[in-house]
Parts: structure tokens; C-alpha cells; sequence
């Protein structure tokens, strides 16, 4: 049976999985069981179109590409422009939202409440926004719970790679007592490309044009994405109740391309760490630049790969390494959350 899938934003994620969905067409349909359709979009910038019959995903690609807009997608019967993000997650026939919108780093909105919406309208929800897991995980997860539809974020933290589940899943048993990494791609890109000379100008340009960064990409120099990062970490992975005022934040912006060449010469690298401790019911959680000698395992991870170690107390430390940001690599996530969220479906239609 058809997944019908409606998107809330359409940018670098957004089109990411969409095109994922269009090359990998028949392996998803034959591996995995999964066929997926793009009923609705609705984006502020390109505009919104739904129809409940599906939408061409070859078509709706060209037009976006094309026009940076989905006024030319063609018209035909059946139709419907100008739904709003909570018109869409409503009135659409969609049995899964794509939440791809800005993370906003204050407020969670309106993510958190598309999030409501959807859940509160039996819908599946997947997203990489973090504002809504680092800010209402509890209530998100029990109002979704609640309703009997299923919540995937797998890409709030690392992108692709599986930095939630992995460890949720296949280190379940383990006490997770710290977890520390590099988890922003944009700022280990801006740092790997200043100790090769670039500006930080210019190493923040490139990082926005690879679409690493946030729309907003003070929320990724300054540190707020990966202190969100935590707080998901820790909720999630380690099932404390942190929240974002607890934990110390200290951005990359201030390291200087002087600071970079003196680490350099005395053999160490400058690195944006989050460290998250729990021990005897303590919580110590931060995000700061912190210089590491170059024998050490993080110092190696270059450009807008990222990494990450669980010490569990039972199988010891597990690092896990990989893409931190990217259009395909995050559009990934999605399709991991998407093709877990399908298996459940079909069994529960057995
Ligand atoms: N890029 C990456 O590598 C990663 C991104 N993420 C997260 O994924 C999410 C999407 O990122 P990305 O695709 O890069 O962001 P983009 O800025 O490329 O795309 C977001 C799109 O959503 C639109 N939008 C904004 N507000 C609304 C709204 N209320 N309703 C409908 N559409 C809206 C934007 O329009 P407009 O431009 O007009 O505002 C824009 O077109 C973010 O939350 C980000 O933090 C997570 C992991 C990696
Ligand atoms: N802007 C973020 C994207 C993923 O969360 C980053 O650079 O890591």
C-alpha cells in the first residue's frame, strides 16, 4: 500500500529525500517494501501545491530547480495551490508529514506545532528540525503515543549517520554514564579549511553553499545547534530530563586564525566538543572549543564529517563517525525513519 508523504518546507533536506525517493524508486519497493508518494508540499519560499492522487517527483524536482518556485508545476485536475504548513498536515490525505522547516533555536515553532498538529490528525511525523525534540520531547512523544502514530528524528544529531538509534537500539542494555563528539558539520568544516589558510568569511560561505549550515548560521558558529544536539542526546540516549539552560555554551566564533596556527605549531587542533556526563544522578553538560593534542581520535575528524563516543559500561567505548550535514546524507535520516516507520505499518495491516 502507497505511503503518502506531504512536506512542510522543501529546501536543501526536503528535496534531498525527494530525490532519494525518485532514484531509489524500485530498490525501496522490492528490498524494503516501501512505496512512497509526494501528495503536498508546502513551503514558504516555493510556494504549495497538493494532490491526493500523487504529485511527479521527476516534474516537481525540474520546477523547483528550474524556478526556485512551484508556480510552473503543471495544473491538472484535481489540484489545490496555497495550503498553509497546519492546511496541509490537516486537509491533505498524507499518512506521514516531512517537518523540514528552519530550526529555530528560541522557540522550536512552528515546528513543535506542526508537530501537535499532525500527531492530534493521526499523523506519522519524521523530521530533522531540532526544536522540537530538544524542547518537548516528553509531551511530543506522549501526545504521539497517544494518538498511535509514530515520531522519527533520527537526523536532529548527525545527520545520517545513526548517532539515535545505533545506540538506542543496539547498545540498549549498556548505562550510558558520557557521551562527547563533534557534532556541528558547518563549524568542523569552517575550522578543517582556516588551518588551510581560508578565511573564516569565506570557509562560512562555502559550508552555506554545500548547505551544511542553518538558515541562520549564527545558531552553528556560535554553538546553540549542537546545544540542542545535546540536550536531544541526553534526553533521548541517556533518558535525562536536560534542558537548554543547563547546559554551558560557548561558540567557535571567537577562535582566531593566530589561535589556529599556535595550536598548529605546538601540534594540537582546535575542536567545537560537546561533552554530556551523567554520574551519580549529576547531569554536566557543554558545548565549547577545546584544544586537542593531534593524537587523540577527534582530532583527526576533518571538514563537515562528524564523530561521536558512547561510553557504555558493559561493551566500552563506541565511536561512531560520519557526515554531519549535507542534502543527501541528512535526506537519508529521513528515509531511515520513513522505512522503519513503514515496516511498523505493515506489520500492523497483517
Ligand atoms: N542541512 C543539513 O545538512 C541539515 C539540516 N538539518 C535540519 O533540517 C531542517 C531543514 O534544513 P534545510 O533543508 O537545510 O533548510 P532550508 O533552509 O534549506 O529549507 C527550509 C525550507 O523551509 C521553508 N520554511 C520556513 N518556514 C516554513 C513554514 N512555516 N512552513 C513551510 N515552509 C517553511 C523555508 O522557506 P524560506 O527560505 O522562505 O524560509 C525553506 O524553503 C532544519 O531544521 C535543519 O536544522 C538537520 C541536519 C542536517
Ligand atoms: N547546520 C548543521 C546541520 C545539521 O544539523 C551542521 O552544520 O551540522
Amino acid at each position: 500500500m502507497t505511503h503518502k508523504l506531504a512536506f512542510v518546507g522543501f529546501g536543501v533536506v526536503g528535496s534531498g529525500l525527494a530525490e532519494i525517493l525518485l532514484d531509489k524508486q524500485d530498490m525501496l519497493a522490492n528490498q524494503v517494501g516501501l512505496e512512497a508518494e509526494i501528495v503536498a508540499i508546502s513551503d514558504l519560499n516555493l510556494g504549495s501545491i497538493y494532490h491526493p492522487d500523487g504529485l511527479n517527483l521527476q516534474t516537481l524536482l525540474d520546477v523547483v530547480e528550474e524556478d526556485n518556485s512551484l508556480e510552473n508545476y503543471p495544473e491538472h485536475p484535481g489540484l489545490i495551490r496555497g495550503w498553509d504548513s497546519l492546511q496541509t498536515i490537516r486537509q491533505t490525505n498524507a499518512d506521514t508529514i516531512v517537518e523540514v522547516t528552519p530550526t529555530d533555536v528560541e522557540t522550536g515553532q512552528p515546528a513543535i506545532d506542526h508537530c501537535r498538529e499532525a500527531f492530534q490528525n493521526k499523523k506519522n511525523l519524521i523530521t530533522t528540525n531540532k526544536g522540537p525534540v530538544a524542547l518537548q520531547y516528553k509531551e511530543l512523544s506522549a501526545l504521539a503515543e497517544e494518538n498511535g502514530v509514530g515520531w522519527g528524528f533520527e537526523g536532529t544529531v548527525m545527520s545520517g549517520t545513526p548517532t539515535l538509534r545505533m545506540p538506542t537500539v543496539s547498545l540498549s542494555g549498556n548505562t550510558i554514564n558520557e557521551i562527547r563528539g563533534i557534532l556541528n558539520g558547518t563549524t568542523n568544516f569552517i575550522l578543517s579549511k582556516m588551518e588551510e589558510d581560508m578565511t573564516y568569511d569565506d570557509a562560512l560561505a562555502q559550508a552555506q553553499e554545500r548547505g551544511y549550515a542553518e538558515a541562520d548560521p549564527t545558531s552553528d558558529v556560535e554553538g546553540h545547534d549542537i546545544l540542542y544536539k545535546v540536550v536531544i542526546l541526553a534526553n533521548v540516549v541517556m533518558d535525562v530530563p536536560l534542558a537548554k539552560d543547563e547546559v554551558e555554551c560557548q561558540g567557535m566564533k571567537d577562535l582566531t586564525a593566530e589561535d589556529i596556527d599556535e595550536a598548529k605549531s605546538e601540534g594540537k587542533r582546535w575542536k567545537l566538543l560537546a561533552r554530556i556526563t551523567h554520574q551519580d544522578g549529576k547531569v554536566q553538560a557543554s558545548v565549547k572549543p577545546e584544544k586537542l593534542s593531534l593524537d587523540e581520535s577527534l582530532s583527526s575528524v576533518m571538514g563537515a564529517t562528524n564523530a561521536i563516543t558512547y561510553e557504555c559500561d558493559l561493551s566500552g567505548p563506541i565511536t561512531v563517525t560520519g557526515a554531519g550535514a549535507g542534502r543527501l546524507e541528512t535526506g537519508f535520516s529521513l528515509l531511515t525513519d520513513l522505512i522503519n516507520m513503514n515496516k511498523t505499518r505493515i506489520y500492523e495491516m497483517r
